[in-house]
């Protein structure tokens, strides 16, 4: 297709016949979206009508085909600010009727050719409704999408798909975090040094931190405890990620929670405090995934709408105060969709965490508050 607006050149849909093929064996018929070929997940669905930008940006999709709710993605094209990390990390991408012009003064192509340009492999023209009803219904499952060459016969495909690895067990974190340490400046007057480690943060994060006078030390998600205390921190803070927080480990967090360092974790990071204080994780059925998530703060009642993206939960007791090797330990947050725990708090020192996203990138700023919370924890720290 020729366009004498290149900057805004609308993909060509419908030419390629594409798959989608489910572990459990069904099965969608549509077009090719973005790369032609083959690509293989663990199949989830997000409920945002926007942000889709931030969303194939953020790491914790690694390895999840993502499959869109809103019928129409790509209206807004892709632009050169919002994405949260360098690269595309979902797997594959499920969307019922793309753009196929995309408007927004900020767009410099369409979401079909970035798609295209980073090798994302993707399906549109299918029932995203009767898919996202399957894995409410069955939960979340893998999938394999094909395209041009890689069309075979469906037990062919079917086999592959059962052939590809599960979410569960999956250690990921190393894979998508920075190698090297970089620093993040304080915005204005630097008021406090904080290591954050990196299991796949999202570029936001850093950034809500520097606004509040905060150094930011980004460190490699296989920081040693040294490393971490090497930037001489008024805090540390454990980035969201992907995978199972079952096969992450625990020496660092756990180090810090000895020294009593004001810790902050979100999603990932709030699974891996939770497992250090002795919970449980487990899988949940289809997980959250959206920028409209209802989560109330128990210590206020208030309510706030949240941006969240995950498939995992901490097990804690949601009524009770718990003993834990770092002293007592409260849930601070619930989803009031489901009740899963989406935050923990520490009594006896300052450490908390949510499940959520509050850098909110994208999503609702509601939660922001988060942040003032952990400056106000290492002032306290200090005084
Ligand atoms: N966004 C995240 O940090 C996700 C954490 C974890 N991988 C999960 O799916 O629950």
């Amino acid at each position: 297709m020729t366009t004498s607006n290149p900057g805004h050149a609308s993909t060509r849909q419908g030419a390629s016949p594409a798959v989608l093929v489910l572990e459990d064996g069904r099965t969608f018929r549509g077009r090719a979206y973005g790369a032609v070929g083959e690509t293989f997940g663990e199949a989830v669905f997000n409920t945002g009508m926007t942000g889709y930008q931030e969303t194939l940006t953020d790491p914790s999709y690694h390895r999840q085909v993502v499959v869109m709710t809103a019928p129409h993605i790509g209206n807004t094209g892709v632009n050169d600010e919002d994405a949260e990390s360098r690269r595309i990390w979902v797997a594959g991408y499920v969307v019922r009727d793309p753009a196929r012009v995309p408007s927004n003064w900020r767009s410099r192509r369409s979401l079909g050719d970035e798609l295209v340009a980073q090798g994302v492999v993707g399906i549109s023209g299918i029932d995203t409704r009767a898919l996202t009803r399957h894995l409410r219904e069955r939960g979340a499952m893998r999938v394999g999408i094909f395209s041009g060459e890689a069309l075979a016969d469906e037990a062919t495909l079917l086999a592959r798909v059962q052939e590809a690895p599960q979410m569960k067990g999956a250690n990921l974190s190393a894979q998508v975090a920075t190698t090297e340490a970089y620093v993040v400046p304080a915005i204005g007057t630097k008021r406090f040094t904080v290591a954050a480690i990196d299991l796949g943060i999202k570029g936001m994060t850093p950034h809500r931190l520097a606004e509040r006078g905060i150094e930011v030390h980004v460190l490699p998600a296989t920081a040693t405890v040294e490393d971490v205390y090497a930037v001489n921190p008024d805090g540390v803070f454990l980035s969201n990620g992907p995978g199972d927080p079952a096969t992450a480990d625990l020496t660092v967090v756990k180090a810090v929670l000895e020294r009593k360092t004001p810790l902050f974790g979100i999603c990932f990071g709030n699974q891996l405090l939770g497992r250090s204080l002795g919970f449980g994780t487990y899988k949940l059925k289809y997980g959250h995934r959206g920028i409209n998530q209802p989560v109330q703060d128990r210590a206020t009642g208030k309510v706030e709408i949240t941006a969240h993206n995950h498939g995992f939960a901490v097990d804690a007791p949601l009524d009770k105060v718990s003993k834990t090797p770092y002293g007592r330990a409260e849930v601070s947050h619930v989803c009031l969709n489901d009740n899963v725990v989406e935050g923990l708090k520490l009594l006896d020192q300052p450490a908390f965490s949510v499940q959520y996203h509050p850098e909110a990138a994208a999503g609702p700023h509601d939660a922001a508050y988060l942040f003032d919370r952990f400056v106000s924890l290492m002032e306290g720290q200090r005084a």
